[in-house]
């Protein structure tokens, strides 16, 4: 009965995505803008990475479970340059305006961790169903502190037969209600977090790994939904983040996301263009997440509903280019993900990791955890792990305007307009590229260790830089 009833509203939402998608398709498909997340000496970077980790949302310290050896063994089998790294606000700011610098120095530590292999750390304020004290038991939600959720006592139940279905209890939607204040009765909550990411800031501005923040993990409106939500109060909560941050870090990036339900299939977001104080051009991204529909109702990236899952995945695409060209903005994947023992799993990877090749997009996969859907599962190396370690470029002197990986050939074409910013850097996965890669032009340097050709080219004109195996 609860999969027909799913599968119902599946189709109505699917219907409502058709509806989205058609709309879309009836409009000329938005081409890439190629605008990227820069490094310190403006080259482009392709940022391929992991959400670390779930684990966060649970512990009682708000860190991941993970150690140095995890973070090692990840560079040493897939080459990843980028990690999405789940904070906790309950641990940030654990009574109001006071914060935690024993938390932020174990956080300091861990991103230590991926600075000695040359990542670039995204720090991403987690939440999911407001926060873990929604249930007495705390058997969900996570991110915001205790002190910051009201409930007035509305309803929150204690077991549902899914996680999501939570976003729609009583307790829950009062609580996000207060912290955008369309109760009105909370005004200080909103500017409670912005604080909190100056904080942040302030102590990781100078962090040479930190690449920047990720405002919030998937925004959920509450009785505010869509464009009056994206439009109103998360705007509104981006735009004061977004004022205490520069405060204190001029220079960081700074991540938006839309609103998880809907953009997060296909549908569009009505995210608007946000201006950032500092001098110099901005440094806002877009960070959208990519779950399939159908996927999410239960179906496989086979037979008949791969062809429904590309069908979404070309609405996903259009959507968000059309909200990152209204934004100027580049755009980071921030979550995509599923269980790697499903059928049609790894073609699913593959498929979207050509998608963010060809938009330029940055991708950080859900997640790093040990489980079925990780690169490791009872510690074990699974099909991602190979998935994932595919070459790419991690950072480009110029503006990549295509990056195509013809595996049959075992060939990496990187097209880019160059410019004066610096090498050309490659990772070479070792099945591969066993013995390193050559160059189709310019001065190229292998470094075995850390299974990297750094490429000097022109430092003009459009090139056509070709890596084979060595
Ligand atoms: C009803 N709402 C608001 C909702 C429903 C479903 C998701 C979701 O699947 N998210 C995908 C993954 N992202 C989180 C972590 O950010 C994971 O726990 C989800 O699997 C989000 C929000």
């Amino acid at each position: 009965q609860m999969k027909r009833a799913r599968w119902i509203a599946g189709a109505v939402v699917a219907l409502v995505v058709a509806g989205g998608g058609v709309a879309a398709a009836a409009r000329e498909a938005p081409q890439p803008a190629r605008r990227y997340v820069t490094d310190d000496a403006g080259r482009a970077l392709i940022l391929h990475g992991f959400n670390t980790a779930s684990s966060a949302k649970s512990t009682p310290d708000g860190l991941p479970e993970l150690t140095e050896a995890d973070v090692e063994r990840e560079y040493q089998d897939m080459g990843t340059n980028f990690v999405r790294f789940l904070l906790q606000w309950r641990a940030v700011e654990p009574s109001p305006g006071t914060y935690d610098t024993k938390y932020l120095d174990k956080v300091a530590e861990r991103i230590g961790w991926y600075r000695k292999r040359g990542y670039h750390v995204m720090l991403d304020m987690h939440q999911d169903l407001w926060g873990n004290g929604i249930t007495p038991s705390k058997v969900a939600g996570n991110g915001a502190p205790q002190w910051a959720t009201f409930m007035d006592g509305l309803p929150v139940a204690t077991k549902l037969p899914t996680w999501e279905m939570y976003y729609l209890e009583p307790g829950v939607i009062r609580a996000f209600d207060h912290f955008w204040n369309t109760t009105g009765e909370h005004p200080e909550l909103m500017d409670r977090y912005a604080k909190a990411w100056k904080a942040v800031a302030d102590r990781f501005k100078d962090d040479p790994a930190v690449i920047g923040y990720d405002l919030m993990n998937e925004p959920w409106g509450g009785s505010v939904q869509a464009a009056a939500f994206e439009t109103g109060p998360l705007a509104t909560l981006y735009r004061r983040s977004i004022a205490e941050i520069r405060s204190v870090d001029p220079d960081s990036w700074i991540f938006l996301e839309p609103q998880a339900v809907g953009v997060n299939w296909g549908l569009p977001s009505a995210l608007p263009a946000f201006d950032d104080p500092r001098s110099g051009p901005a440094r806002i991204a877009f960070a959208p997440h990519l779950y399939p529909l159908p996927l999410d109702l239960g179906d496989d990236y086979t037979a008949g509903s791969k062809e429904w899952v590309d069908r979404t995945l070309g609405w996903w695409r259009d959507n968000i280019l059309r909200t990152a060209e209204r934004m100027k903005a580049p755009i980071v994947l921030g979550e995509f993900g599923l269980d790697m023992t499903r059928p049609g799993a790894t073609d699913l990877v593959e498929r979207i990791l050509d998608v963010t090749d060809e938009t330029a997009m940055g991708r950080a996969y859900w997640s790093r955890d040990d489980g079925p859907w990780g690169p490791y599962d009872k510690g074990k190396a699974g099909p991602l792990v190979e998935a994932y370690a595919r070459p790419y470029p991690r950072a480009v002197g110029g503006v990549p305007l295509r990056v195509v990986y013809d595996e049959k050939a075992v060939k990496l074409t990187i097209t880019f307009d160059a410019n004066e910013t610096g090498a050309t850097e490659v990772y070479l996965p070792g099945k591969s590229f066993p013995n390193g890669g050559k160059a189709s032009m310019g001065e190229a340097t292998w470094d075995a260790a850390k299974r990297v050709l750094t490429v000097k080219t022109k430092t003009s004109g459009r090139l056509d830089l070709v890596i084979t195996p060595r």
